[in-house]
């Protein structure tokens, strides 16, 4: 069998055995790069691997990309009781003559697919699958009457062109499915793919592809495409998401829609069966989902601090001296505000690393997975570094309002948190400009009011523990067993071997 691999179908293969087992059977990876330096950390892999190439992900040994037999072969051999060497001449010659050949030119003729609707998102799709060397068919109410169609593309009524192809995309709204029960014998055995999207997030009981399947029993139908917008495919997707959620109840017919996203050169995201169609069918819906919890967390903080500060430097004043302190709220608190929340935020984004790191130092594992609210907190990092980095910005610029320059450079150092390390930087100069800038008024008691410290005392909380615990973490006898831990080294094995066979949470 000869079939071409697309640069979309590599995969890394981690060093973490569980994770790798479910990823090769998640994604039916065809091409391997091997990241771990130990051969035979692969060896349990091998029920996965005898269709997959490998190549060494490292520079230290083999450049070229082998069939996996080969790779397990010379691993087991190093390791002198094996079970692939055992394996017979007629086995490895089987699935040498299955493995792929490594090529991104396909040979083959690429297959014909059938598009239901002429509308905005139809024609788009259908121009893009025609670049991408497909033969395109459309199926129309009005076939005489269509216009602004891709050149190339053929278009007739509905069920003429649902003979054209086995993969039917339904580029229709769901109000108007009704008519495909009329075409119940022509698609029958056929994929339909559903695209659509509502108005409302839980708009109808059932989602619109659970909808589709009941309505024309007999075919395959596989939600996708749905969170890729008409202009995106137009636009080249450049810089909107390329990933493509899929789900559906039949595996082969959601391998071959795997394959039209891949060959698009999209990234298929298998999202399971067709229970799934409702939670892909909100995302749209949902605005910015990784952006609400930083969105809350620093309104809650900006609130919070304000009315501390007001508190303290406005309501205080006049009660006990009857100042009048009000002229502070528009400048000078907001700017004791910002930096504060800056920092706050920018000690978040680390917290949850280092919160990381002493689980992992618990358990004695990396293949134990993270509580939700940790893995949630940790996708959010990039939202909630970006929110400091503004509220860094907005303090420099109300620094340069109310003419105090004096700590302008420090704050600039927060434009540079792009990496880890230069992010521990900033956090330590952040800090340290804020304890500059308290100088010895934080531990004076005649600084509290009405028993509150300075706002800044609070600020420094959350970021000096981070840095103590970070300071304790990377001390050498500690930062070497979490080094271990997180190169697949195991104190108690059992869960990555249980994980294995399905019987953990990994
Ligand atoms: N636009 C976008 O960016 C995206 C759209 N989608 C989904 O794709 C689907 C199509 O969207 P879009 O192309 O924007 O919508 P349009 O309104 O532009 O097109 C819908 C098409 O459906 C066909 N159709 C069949 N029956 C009817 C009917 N009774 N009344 C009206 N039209 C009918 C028509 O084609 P004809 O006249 O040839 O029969 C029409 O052109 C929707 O389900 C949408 O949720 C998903 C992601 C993004
Ligand atoms: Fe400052």
């Amino acid at each position: 069998m000869t079939r071409a691999l697309s640069a979309s179908t590599v995969s890394k293969l981690c060093t973490s055995r569980a994770v790798s087992a479910v990823f090769l059977r998640h994604l039916e990876a065809r091409f391997c790069i091997v990241m771990c330096p130990r051969k035979r950390a692969l060896l349990p892999l091998s029920g996965f691997l005898n269709r997959v190439w490998l190549g060494a992900g490292d520079q230290s040994t083999e450049q070229r990309p082998l069939p996996a037999w080969r790779w397990l072969r010379t691993a087991a051999a190093a390791r002198d009781h094996s079970r692939f060497g055992s394996t017979s001449p007629a086995v490895m010659e089987k699935i040498s003559t299955d493995a792929f050949p490594l090529t991104t030119h396909s040979s083959e003729k690429q297959e014909t697919v059938c598009i239901f609707g002429t509308g905005d998102f139809g024609r788009s799709l259908g121009l893009k699958m025609l670049q991408c060397g497909y033969s395109v068919v459309f199926g129309s109410r009005t076939p005489q009457r269509s216009s602004l169609l891709p050149n190339g593309a053929e278009v007739m009524s509905y069920s003429d062109a649902a003979q054209k192809s086995d993969i039917i995309i339904i580029a229709i709204h769901r109000e108007h499915y009704d008519f495909l029960t009329e075409l119940t014998d022509v698609l029958n055995g056929k994929i339909l793919v559903d695209v659509s999207n509502n108005l409302k997030i839980n708009q109808y009981p059932e989602s619109n592809a659970e909808y589709l399947a009941q309505l024309v029993p007999g075919t395959h139908v596989v939600k996708a495409f749905n969170t890729v917008s008409a202009w995106a495919l137009q636009s080249g997707a450049l810089d909107a998401s390329r990933q493509v959620f899929i789900c559906g109840n039949d595996s082969k017919a959601k391998q071959r829609v795997m394959d039209v996203v891949r060959s698009l050169g999209l990234t298929p995201l298998d999202k399971g069966s067709l229970v799934a169609a409702n939670e892909i069918e909100n995302y749209p819906l949902q605005l910015f989902p990784m952006w609400k919890f930083p969105f809350y967390l620093s309104a809650v903080l900006c609130v919070f601090f304000f009315l501390y500060c007001v508190i303290r430097e406005v309501i205080f004043p006049y009660v006990y001296e009857k100042r009048d302190r009000t002229f502070r709220l528009p400048i000078s608190i907001p700017n004791r505000v910002f930096p504060i929340a800056a920092l706050t935020l920018l000690a978040l984004v680390y917290l949850p690393g280092v919160i990381a790191a002493i689980l992992q130092l618990y358990r004695g594992t990396k293949y134990r997975r993270f509580p939700d609210w940790l893995d949630h907190w940790m996708l959010c990092r990039k939202q909630l570094g970006l929110i400091a980095l503004g509220f860094a910005f907005l303090h420099v610029l109300y620094t340069l309002v109310i003419p105090i320059r004096y700590y302008v450079r420090w704050t600039w150092n927060n434009r540079t948190a792009t990496q880890s390390k230069l992010g521990y930087l900033t956090l330590i100069l952040c800090t340290a400009h804020t304890l500059v800038y308290g100088g010895k008024r934080f531990l004076n008691p005649s600084n509290l009011v009405w028993y509150l410290p300075s706002a800044y005392v609070i600020a420094l909380i959350i970021p000096c523990t981070v840095l103590v615990i970070k300071f304790i973490l990377v001390l050498p006898c500690i930062d070497k067993t979490l080094m271990r831990i997180r190169q697949g080294w195991e104190r108690n094995p059992k869960y990555s071997e249980s994980a294995l066979n399905g019987k953990t949470d990994i």
